[in-house]
């Protein structure tokens, strides 16, 4: 049972649910060594399992964390430790305050293309990273992009197995049963887009439809249609897929994320004190007493009596 408090590794305190997925709940959480903040999350173990089974069903969790935690990219979750504790594998990542993309357009509606197209262009470049060190993600889809307070977007649980997949956005290939690879994330990656830009992932929401005409996706929909064709060798890359995203948003940049309200109570900032640039240097003030007048009165007074010592003996 882990409730607020719980000591996980003899390292890190649960401090606070923050989010909850399939497989259970993400916890704000302490590690008590290094004295910061950071996000645990108990791994999908299959249900049902016991024994010898399950004890390799925890090896392979385990070895899953620790492969992620060489993935690291600006937008890739950082994964810190990954962890054995009693019966639970766990997973220490950083703590990053933001909310899922499927809570947020669930809230929000749809993205323009060009929203979109930067969102591919981070999550394409993190993906990348992932696939340089030979590890697909295998379950890109809404719920694993965290859009972050701070306008950041970071992709999570890259090869980590977090139990049956949306069907949405899964490859087709991989839906019959074959393994998934880069080309598969390029697939997943596709559906992602589609659905923030159309409203719907691109074959239904179980996969198997019809596909959905694009109607809203306008200078994406190239790029999209390569990402979802059916042969997984004729997808392009991760790679080719940032350079064509890129060339979308170019010039569109700016304030393109949407704001996302802050996940959690933030420390209020100090209002910003405005600096003149360049503000000429304030004119220097008289504070003490003005010694050159004092001088130069001093020196008038002795001249003058010089000058009538000198008259008196000239004169007497
Ligand atoms: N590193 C993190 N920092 C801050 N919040 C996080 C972090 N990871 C997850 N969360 C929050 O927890 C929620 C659930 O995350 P989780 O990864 O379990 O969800 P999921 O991907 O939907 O489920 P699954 O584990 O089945 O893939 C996310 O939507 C997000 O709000």
């Amino acid at each position: 049972m882990t409730t607020e408090g719980t000591l996980v590794g003899e390292r890190y305190r649960l401090d606070q649910p923050i989010g909850r997925g399939r497989t259970g709940i993400v916890w704000l959480t302490y590690d008590t060594r290094l004295h910061r903040t950071v996000a645990a999350k108990r791994c999908y173990l299959p249900p049902g399992l016991e024994g010898e089974r399950a004890e390799r069903a925890r090896e392979t969790a385990l070895r899953q964390g620790r492969d992620a935690i060489r993935v690291v990219h600006p937008c890739a979750i950082a994964v810190f430790d990954a962890l054995r504790d009693g019966d639970d594998v766990w997973l220490v990542m950083e703590y990053v305050p933001s909310r899922s993309m499927a809570d947020f357009l669930a809230e929000h509606g749809e993205l323009t293309p060009e929203q979109a197209a930067f969102l591919g262009v981070q999550l394409g470049s993190a993906l990348a990273a992932a696939h340089a060190v030979g590890l697909p993600h295998r379950g890109v889809e809404p719920g694993n992009v965290l859009l972050a307070d701070d306008g950041g977007v970071k992709i999570t649980d890259i090869g980590i197995d977090g139990g049956p997949l949306d069907p949405a956005y899964q490859a087709p290939e991989v839906a019959k049963g074959a393994q998934a690879t880069a080309a598969a994330d390029a697939f997943s990656l596709g559906a992602t887009l589609f659905r923030a830009v159309e409203g719907m992932p691109p074959f239904g929401p179980d996969g198997t439809g019809e596909p959905v005409p694009p109607r809203r996706s306008g200078p994406l929909t190239g790029a999209l249609l390569k990402l979802l064709r059916d042969d997984p060798m004729l997808r392009p890359t991760m790679t080719d897929t940032v350079t064509s995203l890129k060339a979308i948003t170019q010039g569109q940049q700016a304030a393109i994320v949407p704001p996302t309200a802050p996940a959690m109570p933030t420390v209020p900032v100090l209002p910003a004190t405005r600096v003149r640039p360049h503000a000429p240097p304030p004119a220097p003030t008289r504070t003490g007493p003005d010694v050159r007048r004092w001088v130069l009165t001093a020196v008038a007074v002795l001249v003058a009596v010089l000058v009538g010592i000198a008259v008196a003996e000239l004169f007497f």
